[in-house]
């Protein structure tokens, strides 16, 4: 699929993943994005010359279980924080992409729609219409969920864009920005404050409030990503497995979790609520150095 209203160089292509049907994005530039349709996943997102998402060399493909890595997007539930499927249905099912659509002068948009089906009415009674928007421009992608209801109920649920962003090594990362802030520590069960840069090394699986400036995810001493969020994820969620749960992940190399780090943008310690007729809508952006 190329398109006259692109640059020359700029390409959009239908494409596959492993046998899944996917999107891929280039800019003239040399950035570019693969996006699966299973669940809307962003699974690679190249930016000056290097991969920044990590996707598991052994994440499953079978088009009916979660893929783990990219940007997996959890809706209308996260994690086990109700009845249906762990992290919701969305990053199982198959999303419908619109046509992509310039965006500037060296730029790539994408949306991808999820609507209620018979399937998502039998587990959670509501007509909605979720559009994943994709936009790609120099150093820079922006991922958006917007969530619709078409009902004449209030459309409650909880959702995050749970980003594996790739590190060339997570014990030598640190990820500034949450200090201060008062979290959820769900391994220990505790609520501290966050005294200065996270670091990695264990198992780590928090709920920070957002905080107000972005954050900075740093390699070695380099500055490597910026993570900013709208201020409607209300939370954000870091997650590393560690080397112990690591290993008992099936779709994970034993090593893996050195590679990754889960920077979640959150809508989830309240339900968020959508009147009939409204749409809520937040994205997280990440920006490469
Ligand atoms: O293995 P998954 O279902 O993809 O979940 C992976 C992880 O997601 C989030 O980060 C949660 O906070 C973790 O508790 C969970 O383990």
């Amino acid at each position: 699929m190329n398109d006259s209203i692109f640059q020359a160089r700029t390409q959009v292509q239908t494409t596959n993943w492993q046998g899944l049907p996917a999107i891929a994005l280039k800019l003239g530039q040399g950035d570019s994005a693969l996006i699966c349709l299973q669940g809307a996943q962003v699974l690679s997102w190249v930016s000056q010359g290097q991969e920044r998402l990590f996707l598991s060399p052994l994440a499953v493909h079978d088009g009916r279980t979660a893929i783990r890595g990219g940007i997996p997007v959890c809706f209308p539930q996260f994690n086990q924080r109700g009845p249906l499927v762990k992290h919701g249905f969305a990053r199982i099912m198959s999303w419908a992409a619109d046509k992509a659509q310039a965006l500037g002068n060296d730029g790539v948009q994408l949306k991808l729609r999820l609507k209620d089906t018979e399937a998502t009415r039998a587990v959670w009674p509501h007509e909605f219409e979720a559009v994943l928007t994709v936009q790609l421009t120099p150093g820079q992608l922006r991922v958006e969920l917007a969530v619709n209801n078409g009902g004449t109920q209030d459309l409650p649920f909880t959702a995050a864009l749970h980003s594996y962003l790739r590190v060339p090594d997570v014990e030598q990362a640190a990820l500034q920005g949450l200090q201060d802030l008062s979290y959820w520590d769900a391994v220990a069960d505790t609520h501290p404050r966050q005294q200065g840069a996270l670091r990695f090394g264990v198992e780590t699986d928090s709920v920070y409030p957002r905080a107000d400036e972005p954050l900075q995810l740093l390699a070695g001493n380099q500055p490597w990503l910026q993570i900013a969020q709208d201020a409607a994820w209300s939370e954000t969620v870091v997650w590393n497995p560690g080397p112990a749960l690591c290993a008992t992940l099936k779709d994970m190399e034993p090593a893996s979790w050195q590679q990754m780090l889960c920077v979640e943008a959150a809508a989830i310690d309240a339900a968020v609520i959508v009147a009939p007729g409204q749409c809520w809508k937040a994205a997280q952006h990440l920006t490469a150095h």
